[in-house]
Formats: structure tokens, C-alpha cells, sequence
């Protein structure tokens, strides 16, 4: 089959990690018979310096007519340091987000046992941690109304959820918690927050009337971040806003040893964005240092998502086998003398052999809309 993936690569590491996701599509459609054709579009900073616009007109035509969106990273240290800009990189990522409708982001965790003793976190602790982090990703605090007063000495941003967006991303999660380990941890501040007590109600009329096999329970978030790393076995998946899901789910990286294994899948009922978690990390651009699996991951998560699940579950395999091998950049690895280029061309190459993996991982399947992801 022939599939065209919209390429957004945009700022700091993002190029650099984007092309060996690239490189290991185009080694998956050499080992199983497809062809991925990319179309590049701007993004970030990279499009405000061309352009002047985050997100111009001509990428969002890009990601309407591609199968999937692969995106790397934007953020610019001229920006995170001037907080005086009106037209910022961040504001693409989310312009984007909203006019793909990508309301679900999917935010996969494990603790890989090859990398138990790579995390700060005590190996008993975290050995068989595997939760999904189902995070809102249009609405909340993030898209509310802004406001500074002229003065510049008061300022606002509103944070508004409605019942709609709260239970299109719930069934999500419930579905997903249907093909695991069956239960959903509402992560709020229902303690204190309108928005918070408003998602109480619909998730929980949800689960009684559509879910009674799911056990829900709930947390507040300062709570959650704590036992995210006490105890993070407890979780299964984990369903929560905008802004308490972004946070969490960089807290939740330090499981696996490195955010720059986290990957995720953005979808919405049209279209799916595939992108690690991390940022720009503007400090090792060009150093060729960033670890590329976060990107290689997306990439295993767009694969499900075009329903080549035997084509993303070879990329996973080859990521466990680089991580086995030690084949692993410095943030895994002190001493390690793999770059991202290295990284990312010992897992293209194992996936060219794919007929010698064994393709039969114990991944487990979530259901996502209408694709599968693992
Ligand atoms: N989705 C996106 O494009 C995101 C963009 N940003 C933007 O990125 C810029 C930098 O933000 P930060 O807060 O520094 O977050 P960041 O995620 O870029 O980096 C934080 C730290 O994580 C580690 N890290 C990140 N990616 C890594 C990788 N691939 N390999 C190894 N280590 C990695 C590094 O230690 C780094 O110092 C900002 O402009 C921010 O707005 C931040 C988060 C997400
Ligand atoms: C621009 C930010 C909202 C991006 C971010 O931190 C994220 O999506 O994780
Ligand atoms: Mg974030």
C-alpha cells in the first residue's frame, strides 16, 4: 500500500529525531512492501523566521490531505526567553491540535526491563509499570480566553471544559481500559475546581451507564503526581485534562529511564498526529545526542493507527533489541558513544531483517476510533 505522511519537523532536535522515524518507515516499507511518501510542511519557529505564522495556511494542507501527521518538535530559546512575543512556536503545536480536531492524546508508559536499573527510581518500584496516559488535548486552560490587563499587572487564562469534550475522550479511555487490565483513574482537582467536578460527573454517569466492568477511581492530581512515582504499578490507564495530563506525563517518563522514550498519538475522529513527548531540547541541537526513540515510537503509533499493527509491533521489537543491545544515546547511557544517527540506523536495520524478529510481542491492542493502536 502506498501511504502519505505529512512531515512536520519544525525546531531543535525535532528534524534530527524526525528523520530517523522517517528513515525507519521507509525500512518498514521496504521489509513488509509499502511505500511512505512524506510531504514537509512548517511548523514553530522555523515557520515564524519564513513565514511569520507558526502554523501557515499551506502545512494544515498538507496534514488535511496526508494518511498521518509525523511531527517532531518546535520551541526556540528566543521565545522561552522573551515573554513579551505576541506570535510564539507553541502557538502552531496548538492552532494544530485544534484544527485537526486531535481532542485524545495518548501517552504510552512502561517501565522496559532491560532499563529498570536507568531510572532514578528504585528497580522494585517500577519493575511491570505499564499504564497509558489519556490526556485532553483541545480544551482546558491551554485554549481558554487570555487576558493581561493594560497595566501589564494582572493576568488570566481561563480554563473551560464542556460535556462533550469531556465524554468523547472518556469512551477513549474506557475502551483502552476494556483491553487491559480494566481499570481508570480520573486525575482532577475536583477538590477545588468547577472544570474538575464537571469532569466527576460525566466520567463517572459514563462508567455506571456504558462501563460497569471498568473499576473508575479517581485522584486528585498533587496526589497522582506523588504516587506516580511511589507506587506507579497502580496505574492502568489514566484519563485526565489538558494541562495536569502534560504535566504528569513528563513526571511519568522518569519510570522508563528518559523522556526521550515517551512517544504519543493525537487523534481525533479524522485525523492522528504522531509525536514524542518531549520538546525542542534546544541545547542539543545539531549534537547528535538527542535519543531518537520517542520519534521512533510515534512512529510504531502511527503505523497502528493506518492499522499496520504487525508493521508498528517489528518497530517496537527493534527498539527492545537496540535497548537490550545497549544500543542506547547518553541519556540511558553515560558512557554510551551511540548518537541519534547511530541509534536510529541500528533499529533501521534490524527492522529490513524483520522476517527475522519474532513479530509477536505481548502487546496488548486499544482500541482508538476506528484504527488500533498498541
Ligand atoms: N511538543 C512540543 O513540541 C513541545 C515543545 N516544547 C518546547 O520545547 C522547548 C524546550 O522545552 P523544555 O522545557 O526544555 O523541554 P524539553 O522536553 O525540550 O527538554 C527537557 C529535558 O528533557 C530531556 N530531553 C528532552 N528530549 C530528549 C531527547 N530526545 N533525548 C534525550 N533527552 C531529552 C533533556 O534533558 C532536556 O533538557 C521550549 O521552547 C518548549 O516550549 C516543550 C514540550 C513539548
Ligand atoms: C506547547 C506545549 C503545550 C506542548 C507540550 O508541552 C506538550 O504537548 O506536551
Ligand atoms: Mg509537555
Amino acid at each position: 500500500m502506498e501511504y502519505k505522511i505529512a512531515l512536520l519537523s519544525g525546531d531543535g532536535i525535532g528534524p534530527e529525531v524526525a528523520k530517523q522515524a522517517v528513515n525507519v518507515l521507509e525500512s518498514v516499507g521496504k521489509a513488509f512492501g509499502h511505500t511512505f511518501t512524506f510531504e514537509e510542511g512548517l511548523v514553530g519557529a522555523i515557520a515564524i523566521d519564513k513565514t511569520g505564522n507558526p502554523l501557515p495556511d499551506e502545512t494544515i494542507k498538507i496534514c488535511l490531505r496526508g494518511d498521518a501527521v509525523l511531527f517532531g518538535a518546535i520551541g526556540d530559546p528566543k521565545y522561552d526567553t522573551n515573554p513579551d512575543a505576541k506570535v510564539r512556536p507553541e502557538q502552531g503545536l496548538l492552532k494544530l491540535r485544534k484544527s485537526l480536531g486531535l481532542y485524545t492524546n495518548v501517552r504510552p508508559v512502561k517501565a522496559y526491563p532491560t532499563l529498570l536499573d536507568k531510572s532514578p527510581l528504585k528497580r522494585n518500584r517500577i519493575e511491570g509499570a505499564d499504564m497509558l496516559i489519556y490526556r485532553e488535548l483541545t480544551g482546558g486552560i491551554y485554549f481558554g480566553e487570555k487576558h493581561l490587563s493594560e497595566d501589564g499587572k494582572q493576568a488570566s487564562d481561563l480554563c473551560s471544559y464542556s460535556e462533550e469534550e469531556i465524554s468523547r475522550i472518556a469512551r477513549m479511555a474506557f475502551e483502552a481500559a476494556k483491553l487491559r487490565r480494566k481499570k481508570v483513574t480520573l486525575v482532577d482537582k475536583a477538590n477545588v475546581l468547577e472544570t474538575s467536578r464537571l469532569w466527576r460527573r460525566v466520567v463517572t454517569k459514563i462508567a455506571k451507564e456504558e462501563y460497569p466492568q471498568i473499576e473508575l477511581d479517581f485522584l486528585f492530581v498533587d496526589n497522582a503526581a506523588m504516587q506516580m512515582i511511589l507506587d506507579p504499578r497502580q496505574f492502568d490507564v489514566i484519563l485526565t485534562e489538558n494541562m495536569f495530563g502534560d504535566i504528569i506525563s513528563d513526571e511519568a517518563s522518569v519510570i522508563g529511564g528518559s523522556i526521550g522514550l515517551l512517544a504519543s498519538a493525537s487523534v481525533g475522529d479524522e485525523h492522528g498526529l504522531f509525536e514524542p513527548i518531549h520538546g525542542s531540547y534546544p541545547q542539543a541541537k545539531g549534537k547528535n545526542i538527542a535519543n531518537p526513540i520517542a520519534s521512533i515510537l510515534s512512529a510504531a503509533l502511527l503505523l497502528d493507527y493506518l492499522g499496520l499493527n504487525e508493521e508498528g509491533n517489528a518497530v517496537r521489537e527493534a527498539v527492545d533489541i537496540a535497548l537490550a543491545n545497549g544500543v542506547v544515546t547518553s541519556d540511558l547511557d553515560e558512557h554510551s558513544t551511540y548518537g541519534t544517527k547511530a541509534v536510529g540506523d541500528y533499529i533501521s536495520v534490524l527492522i529490513q531483517s524483520a522476517e527475522e524478529l519474532v513479530v509477536n510481542l505481548n502487546h496488548q491492542n486499544i482500541s482508538l476510533g476506528q484504527s488500533t493502536i498498541i
